[in-house]
């Protein structure tokens, strides 16, 4: 085990999140996740009062109309069937007991907390006819950190996440499993325990709390984040294997990057400039002419991802900020909206778009690698990158297997790359004919990442090397950028002299990575 344990450095974010219906952004949603900020509901006059308007609404029309989807009717396709007025109590208690049919993991810590977050800013949009003590109920849950187990698996995303959230609806009232304290116990126990009741759900509630597209939000929320540190990262990788390779960094001068003027590939080349201290040429013909296109290109791949993260930050984010379920409940006029917000295609296209350029990065990574460990490539660069020198020479074969590795990774990430929305199907039916998969899209998206934190650590334990043996052929200086970075991988990652299992170097790297301690996760350089 060469890397301490704990590697972040990030400053904790103290101040809550206030809920009060203004547009949150996905950083809020990250940091609620990861325990950094705690929240608070709004308790401002207005606010409350815009809520429980909703919800007294539905009871307004209740008396004066009788018949309203979902509250005097059965669900879906089943709108048809009318619930006797002594029945209508029970209903909402119905909605999550029959979706009671998750499978799969559970979410991890993390993910719930996104996943409560997500559908506690969609109800306090005010379109959803809750009272404003299901808000606090919600909100209760994250403060206390009382999780619902949520299996990951069982929504179409359209209908929104029915099946995981109806494990919300549940823990909401008691029912079902949380975990608290690190331990697994009955919802009931750990409402008890913090003193609160289980809550009775409100007709309409059920529906306001499961038909929504919580779940895809709030992990496609972390994903993004982590997309945008496989764009930061990958710049930085590149531009140390440039420099490995005694590559040509005047493919990324500013006068190229402005005759193509798409904003990512730039900002990319940016980063390569000011990493490798690249200064426009003047000279007609730089001593290399030109490098393979996993390097010369790698603005133009990295690019597609920098450029997809502002685009997919606004579906994402307009997602989060609306009230996504059905009907919906006008708190001024109490009309009854009756729509399709549930469905959840942009954060599904997000996710599918998200996860195809990250693969794209991870094997343009993948190529880089194997320009680093084939000596015909590298200019000068020892086979599998082995620092092994004299007779010790032979035995040793350095890098070859983490290659390997490397190659297998990428592979399951592109295979994993096969669009979710596109496998839409008519269920529950024949009412929901079209449906968005955006929770697969999050899950696909979620793993290419998890398999990209390997591809990105194998890689800096191939730059780190790699860059160490440039220096002994060449002896001299890295540019500042680059040292510190060649610092802190030294400090982390001993140079593979004689073979050794590189296990425990990869998870602690990944560790590193996902708690943001690797310099160039950050857009500042370091
Ligand atoms: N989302 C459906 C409602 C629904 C709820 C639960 C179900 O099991 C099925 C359908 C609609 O608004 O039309």
């Amino acid at each position: 085990m060469h890397l301490n344990m704990n590697l972040t450095d990030a400053t904790p974010d103290t101040g809550r999140v206030l809920f009060d219906g203004q547009p949150l952004d996905l950083e809020a949603v990250a940091a609620i996740a990861s325990g950094r900020r705690r929240i608070r509901l709004s308790d401002a006059e207005a606010f409350r009062h815009r809520i429980n308007a909703g919800a007294q609404a539905v009871w307004r029309l209740l008396a004066e109309e009788g018949v309203i989807y979902g509250v005097t009717t059965g669900y879906g396709d089943s709108c048809t069937v009318a619930i006797p007025p002594e029945l209508v109590a029970e209903l909402p208690h119905r909605l999550y007991t029959y979706h009671g049919v998750g499978m799969g993991r559970l979410l991890d810590a993390d993910e719930t907390r996104a996943v409560l977050a997500a559908r506690l800013a969609s109800l306090c949009q005010g379109m959803s006819g809750v009272r404003y003590a299901l808000l606090e109920q919600i909100a209760a849950l994250i403060d206390h950190d009382i999780l619902p187990c949520i299996p990951a698996e069982g929504s179409v995303g359209a209908s929104g996440d029915l099946t995981p959230l109806s494990y919300v609806a549940a823990a909401l009232c008691g029912e079902r499993d949380v975990i608290w304290r690190g331990r697994r116990m009955a919802a009931a126990d750990a409402l008890r325990a913090v003193g609160r009741a289980p809550l009775a759900l409100q007709p309409k509630e059920g529906l306001a709390v499961m038909n929504g597209t919580a779940v895809m939000t709030g992990l496609a929320c972390l994903a993004w984040q982590r997309a945008r540190r496989c764009s930061l990262i990958a710049s930085r990788i590149t531009a140390l294997n440039v420099f490995a390779t005694a590559g040509n960094p005047h493919h990324f001068e500013a006068q190229l990057f402005d005759a193509k003027p798409h904003p990512g590939p730039r900002a990319v080349a940016r980063r390569l400039r000011r990493d490798l201290a690249c200064e426009d040429s003047t000279a007609r013909n730089p001593a290399r002419l030109q490098d393979r296109y996993s390097l010369r290109c790698a603005p133009h791949v990295i690019g597609v991802l920098e450029d997809a993260l502002p685009f997919t930050r606004t579906l994402i984010e307009n997602e989060l900020n609306s009230a996504n379920d059905n009907p919906l409940i006008d708190p001024d006029s109490g009309r009854v909206l009756h729509g399709g917000h549930f469905y959840g295609g942009h954060v599904a296209f997000a996710m599918d778009g998200l996860k195809t350029a990250v693969a794209n990065v991870l094997d343009l990574l993948d190529r880089q690698l194997a320009l680093l460990v084939d000596s015909r490539y590298s200019h000068g660069l020892p086979d599998n990158l082995s620092a092994a020198d004299g007779p010790r020479a032979a035995v040793n074969h350095g890098l070859k297997a983490l290659q390997i590795a490397v190659s297998a990774w990428t592979a399951e990430a592109l295979k994993g790359t096969l669009p979710a929305s596109v496998f839409s199907r008519s269920t529950e039916c024949h009412n929901q004919d079209k449906v968005s998969m955006g929770t697969i899209a999050a899950r696909d998206c979620q793993r290419v990442l998890d398999l990209g934190d390997q591809v990105l650590a194998a890689m800096l334990i191939a730059a780190r090397q790699a860059v160490t043996l440039r220096l002994r052929l060449a002896p001299g200086t890295l540019p500042p950028g680059l040292a510190d970075s060649q610092a802190w991988l030294e400090a982390h990652i001993p140079l593979v002299e004689e073979d050794r299992a590189l296990d425990q170097d990869l998870a602690g790297l990944v560790r590193a990575l996902r708690d943001d301690a690797v310099p160039g996760a950050s857009e500042s350089g370091r």
